[in-house]
């Protein structure tokens, strides 16, 4: 078997993608790729650009120009269903869970094997999981605190048992200790050989759970590498990350 055989293709390739909403430009050329296992962090400040890469891999913003590959087969434009069934969760910034049903009616909605057939995520392994959610289970969802809602919204995506996760900004607006808490359910998940992107504003969440980083600002990709090397690179920190 040669070598080449061997290489598979990126789990996520965003190629080249402009977007636009309405008149604006808003992602010019944007390009990087996500390897399968890895957590990528996606990292800019705020209006970089980051939600709408997001959404433009989720088929919420669809790019005028470039490519959007998941598991190397273009899904340029198609619709959030159809990524949903190509094995991508998304937790969008604004959570989206449904507020008027409890915790457990919002986990049930959401069940279906992945397009693998992979059953992994049941209600019982959630609440192994997700432990803060247990007593809370009949609680209706719109009850819930900020951080209680976040974990909702990645758990609901779980239970859709996908291969590709997509967190926008799952810190924003939480306590440091719910953010520490978040930072672990992470770390859980990465080691289910899943592969994750998270948009982050707060590159410190990041630096102890992401592999490799890519910064965005003003629509454009400004750096790529590990997370090792973003550490060590005090320029782009100042110029792009500094609040
Ligand atoms: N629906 C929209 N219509 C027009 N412009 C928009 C829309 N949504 C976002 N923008 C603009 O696009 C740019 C990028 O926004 P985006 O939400 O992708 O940034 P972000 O990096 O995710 O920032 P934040 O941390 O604030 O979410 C910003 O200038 C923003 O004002």
């Amino acid at each position: 078997m040669s070598a080449d055989s061997l290489v598979r293709p990126a789990v996520i390739e965003v190629a080249g993608i402009d977007v636009f909403y309405g008149a604006s430009q808003i992602l010019f050329g944007v390009e990087f790729a996500v390897q399968e296992g890895q957590t990528m962090a996606l990292l800019g400040r705020n209006g970089a650009g980051k939600s709408t890469t997001m959404k433009a891999i989720a088929g919420l913003a669809p790019p005028k120009r470039g490519a959007v590959r998941l598991f190397g087969q273009d899904r340029t434009r198609q619709k959030p269903y159809e990524m949903a069934r190509a094995g991508l969760g998304f937790v969008p910034e604004d959570r989206q869970v449904f507020p008027e049903h409890s915790v457990e009616d919002n986990l049930l909605i959401a069940r279906k094997p992945g397009p693998d057939g992979r059953d992994e995520w049941s209600l019982e392994r959630i609440y192994e999981v997700f432990p803060l959610l247990t007593p809370l289970r009949q609680r209706m969802a719109g009850r819930l605190s900020g951080g209680e809602q976040q974990m909702l919204a990645i758990a609901r995506m779980l239970m859709g048992n996908p291969s590709v996760l997509l967190l926008d900004e799952p810190s924003e607006g939480l306590a440091p200790i719910i953010v520490q808490r978040i930072g672990t359910l992470v770390r859980t998940l990465r080691e289910t050989r899943v592969t994750i992107l998270i948009a982050e504003q707060n590159m410190h969440f990041c630096l102890g759970l992401a592999s490799d980083a890519t910064v965005i600002d003003k629509g454009q990709i400004v750096f790529r590498g590990t997370i090792a090397e973003l550490k060590a690179n005090d320029d782009v920190r100042q110029r792009y990350l500094a609040l």
